[in-house]
């Protein structure tokens, strides 16, 4: 399974111009099973300006990327995007298959205070799996990274492959690295981490995109400037490591 990783600079304010940017950038793409993109690609954080820069139910942004899907045979995990719901705005993920199907759609649960969401944002409430190419995979976003539960559930409901989608500020780039591996060698899955880079009001984004294996080992990564990150990955590998280190069964459930 071929996955390309967009670690996009980012064109905070200005949806058009970044579909301008994905546009080309799926074109630009060969022989690619699963293309990634990082979260709150179409505005950045211009919280203050989501009333006016955010489709409701991200309809601009969904019926593009199902267009790009259909037309480039190519399953999307549309990294996030901030959409309008009924008056609220949400940092919505969405997932694309190559038929232009809408296989799955997330709403970030865990708002960042550090960055103002849980002022403007409204967190989501639900989660789980999907599955491209019958294989189960899940996706977090950002600031999700940092409460391990939640990948576990992942992992649980049969996830082999996380997709963390990011903008994840150059400041903490330590614990980036860090927690991805964690949830990797945890969760005995692929963890394929999508940052932005570039700036917005003052955050730069770090980049630092990866692609780790079930056993924790950073099989690609990518530096801090605009760049695309090509990984093949065999979702075999986490199917083989949970069998030879079988923690899943070692769980104390009765305990904790
Ligand atoms: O947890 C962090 O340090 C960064 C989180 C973040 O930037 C985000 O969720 O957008």
């Amino acid at each position: 399974m071929r996955l390309a990783l967009y670690q996009m600079e980012v064109v905070p304010g200005h949806p058009g111009k970044a579909m301008g940017k994905v546009e080309s950038w799926i074109e630009s793409l060969e022989n690619t099973d699963i293309a990634v993109m990082p979260e709150m690609w179409n505005t950045s954080y211009t919280l203050d300006r989501l009333e006016e820069l955010a489709d409701e139910n991200g309809r601009r942004e969904v019926e593009f990327l199902q267009r790009l899907a259909r037309d480039h045979h190519i399953n999307i995990i549309g990294g996030s995007i901030a959409v309008k719901k009924h008056g609220r705005h949400y940092n919505e993920s969405v997932i694309v298959n190559r038929k232009g199907e809408v296989i799955y759609q997330y709403d970030k649960i865990h708002l960042v205070p550090m960055l103002d969401e849980p002022k403007y944002l409204t967190a989501g409430d639900q989660f789980g799996i999907f599955e491209i190419d019958s294989e189960k995979m899940g996706v977090i976003i950002c600031y999700d990274l940092r409460f391990p539960e939640l990948s576990r559930q992942l992992a649980l409901e049969g996830a082999e492959i996380i997709y963390v989608v990011a903008e994840w500020p150059v400041e903490r780039m330590d614990h980036f690295a860090a927690l991805l591996k964690a949830r990797a060698i945890e969760n005995q899955c692929y963890i394929a981490a999508c940052n932005a880079a570039g700036e917005c009001e003052g955050t730069v984004f770090g980049g630092r995109s990866m692609v780790i294996s079930p056993s924790g080992e950073v099989m690609a990564e990518a530096g801090t400037d605009e760049e695309t990150l090509i990984t093949e990955i065999d979702i075999e590998v986490s199917r083989r490591i949970r069998q030879s280190i079988p923690v899943f069964e070692s769980r104390r459930t009765d305990l904790y």
